[in-house]
């Protein structure tokens, strides 16, 4: 089997035409094929010497993967399906508003992180996904061209994943790559702290931190992952991180009936993110089933985010998208078609 261009960095790149022993400029001339116009094979390289494509083509493919399945919901967004090279799927979401347009992309198929609420977890692990396939699901949906936002909320833990996700951000933000600005892109994190901290340095994308509970005990019983990174070292290694002026760091958190909605909850909160600039996302809980988990009402949600803004924390409520379609946070999962 051939191995895939689509997903190389530049400097992987002319380590293959080194290797090759092609011309070292011809690597920038890939790069420019493969993440700014659209081909579908290595004989599409016009600009490359018919020798060098005759080289490179015995061993090497492009390798973008078109999606097997897409899913329209009635309000615009759309679920993708896309194989992977381990035989397995992922699921992405696109998302429209108003000019906007946001790709949810997977990091992995599956999660470990055994997450109470989350239908990924549903499937349990069952791999990584290269640097190629992350970008694959921006680069191979009808959109592309026209993305404008990408969050890494899909299926998976990103730090769990972490070289192929670094790599993936480089290709996405990197002037010989998609030239995205990094102030687009959203790394979404239950709270791996040698991963946070590893991509707090390599990368300028934001970061969003899945926080749900502020009291110990009780997040661990949502998430399991408390145990070894617990939410207050978490907030505070990220308290002692310089942002600057443009990177913004947000916390996600999912409402559930009784569990973590109560005045008690709000003042933890504002106690741990004390002195912290940032901003709470309150998601509503997509049920999933299996779980008695329930979201509150829509007064509780709105008194919970009252509360958080009269104590000074930015707090807004994201609005649910693509739930008819199971495309909405936390609902990807390709469980039925793999087990
Ligand atoms: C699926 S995760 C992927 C990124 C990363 N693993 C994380 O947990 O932050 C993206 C977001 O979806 C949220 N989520 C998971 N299950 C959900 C559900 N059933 N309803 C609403 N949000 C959910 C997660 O808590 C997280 O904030
Ligand atoms: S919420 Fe995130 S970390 Fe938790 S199981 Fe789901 S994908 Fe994994």
């Amino acid at each position: 089997m051939k191995e895939k261009l689509f997903g190389k960095t530049l400097t992987e790149l002319q380590q293959i035409t080194e290797d090759l022993g092609m011309p070292k400029f011809t690597a920038k001339q890939m790069a420019d094929w493969l993440y700014k116009k659209e081909i579908f094979s290595v004989e599409e390289m016009t600009n490359l010497s018919k020798k060098s494509r005759d080289i490179l083509s015995d061993k090497f493919e492009v390798g973008m993967v078109a999606p097997t399945r897409v899913q329209k919901s009635t309000d615009g967004t759309k679920k993708y399906l896309f194989p992977t090279s381990g035989q397995k799927y992922v699921e992405t979401a696109m998302i429209p508003e108003h000019e906007r347009i946001t790709v949810c992309v997977s990091s992995q198929v599956g999660c470990k992180m055994g997450c109470l609420f989350c239908f990924t977890a549903k499937q349990g692990f069952q791999g990584q996904l290269t640097a190629g396939e992350i970008v694959n699901q921006v680069k191979s949906i009808a959109e592309a061209g026209k993305v404008t936002n990408i969050v890494y909320m899909g299926m998976g833990e990103p730090f769990d994943n972490l070289n192929e996700v670094l790599k993936s951000l480089e290709i996405l933000t990197s002037e010989w790559g998609f030239a995205m600005s990094p102030r687009r892109i959203t790394v979404s994190t239950i709270g791996i702290i040698p991963g946070m901290l590893t991509f707090l340095e390599k990368s300028e994308a934001h970061l969003a931190v899945s926080l749900h509970n502020p009291f110990n005990e009780e997040r661990q019983k949502l998430m399991p992952v408390q145990v070894a990174y617990p939410i207050n070292e978490v907030v505070n290694e990220i308290k002692s991180w310089d942002f600057g002026r443009q990177r913004r760091v947000s916390f996600e958190y999912i409402l559930f009936e009784g569990l973590n909605d109560s005045p008690q909850h709000v003042k933890e909160l504002a106690r741990l993110l004390k002195g912290l600039k940032c901003r709470i996302n309150l998601i509503r809980f997509h049920p999933v089933p299996g779980t008695p988990l329930k979201s509150p009402a829509e007064e509780t949600i709105q008194r919970f985010k009252d509360e958080l803004n009269q104590k000074g924390i930015l707090t807004t409520v994201r609005a649910s998208r693509g739930q008819d379609i199971y495309a909405a946070c936390g609902l990807l999962s390709t469980k039925e078609m793999t087990s």
